[in-house]
């Protein structure tokens, strides 16, 4: 083991109480190893704690357990301590996903949001966590026709594609235990929030300039509403974006809960949204879900 690399990852000051409400158990390990070049090294961490209950709802307590591997990942970082970081938020998800566990009993949780605002990347951290599946609903349309979704748009047309978008989100409301990203469109037709609100929604909400950057770094060849034929890819992005919000924004507000990441970035004291992480953005679903479900037993407490 490389000590100087274990004394730099502090793995005892990721116990942090008042953060994960729990309580070490004494397991834990870590097994660090650099790579033949010497610049890179393999971090696992595994630990295991306690937790304490701090819900009114009757529940079996099951120990908290984070394993993580991390990869190549240079000695500088993780002697700066952000790998330290990393592994803070991976044991607070953890500790958050258990909290709301009862709460949700299985139900899945949608994610809607426009096209590039984090939804798969952002959902599969949230599926990891819960221990749910993910699936992506603009997948399942493209297995069920046999096409990319580009393709279905030139090929058949945009209603052809809704409709096939309609019977997925149908078949999907039957499931449990899944994290569903959704096509960005998906909440135009009020026959979806029908099916939707089988599950937890949650709408990712990214400002339109952040969208804008990450569409143009990406290209536009599987989101055929965005694809452009010549000029600025940000400015064509940003208008074409614009103008699909117009239509929707007041759609994407049915979510039962609401992830700003201006509102994320204001609490981290960061200006910039474009570098919050998504193990970030995934805590604050966590977080809003968390929200939405207390006041929903609250609600039903009462009646
Ligand atoms: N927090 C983030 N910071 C920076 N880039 C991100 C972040 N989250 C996602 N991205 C990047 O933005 C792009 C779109 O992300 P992703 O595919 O997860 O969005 P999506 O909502 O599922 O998109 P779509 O609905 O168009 O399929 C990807 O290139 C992804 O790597
Ligand atoms: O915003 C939209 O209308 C779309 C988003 C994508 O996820 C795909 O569902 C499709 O390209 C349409």
């Amino acid at each position: 083991m490389d000590v100087k690399a274990a004394k730099a990852l502090q793995l005892s000051a990721l116990l942090q109480p008042e953060k994960i409400r729990s309580k070490p158990s004494g397991a834990s390990s870590l097994s660090i190893s650099r790579e033949p070049h010497k610049k890179f090294l393999r971090v696992s961490v595994s630990v295991k704690l306690q937790p304490v209950r701090t819900s009114t709802i009757r529940r079996r307590v099951a120990p908290l357990e984070v394993t993580r591997s991390y990869e190549n990942i240079p000695a500088s970082t993780l002697e700066s301590g952000t790998c330290h970081a990393l592994l803070d938020e991976e044991l607070i998800l953890k500790s958050r996903s258990q909290e709301i566990d009862p709460y949700l009993n299985g139900r899945c949780i949608y994610l809607v949001g426009m096209m590039g605002s984090g939804k798969t990347t952002v959902g599969k951290i949230m599926a990891q966590v819960l221990g749910y599946s993910f699936c992506d609903s603009d997948a399942l349309v493209e297995e069920e026709v046999g096409n990319s979704v580009a393709d279905i748009f030139k090929h058949y047309g945009e209603a052809f594609f809704r409709d096939k978008e309609t019977e997925v989100l149908h078949k999907l409301s039957l499931m449990r235990r899944f994290v569903i990203s959704t096509g960005g469109g998906a909440v135009i037709r009020p026959i979806n929030w029908k099916h939707m609100h089988k599950g937890v929604s949650v709408w990712l909400d990214v400002p339109l300039e952040a969208l804008a950057q990450r569409i143009a770094a990406v290209g536009t060849n599987s989101r055929p509403l965005l694809h452009y034929e010549a000029g600025d890819a940000y400015t064509r992005a940003l208008l074409k974006l614009s103008a699909l919000f117009e239509e929707r924004g007041d759609s994407y507000a049915n979510a039962n809960a609401r992830v700003s990441l201006e509102k994320i970035a204001a609490k981290l004291g960061q200006r910039d949204v474009s570098k919050l992480s998504p193990t970030a953005i995934a805590l604050e679903a966590l977080e809003q879900i968390e929200v939405f479900l207390k006041e929903e037993d609250n609600n039903y407490a009462e009646r």
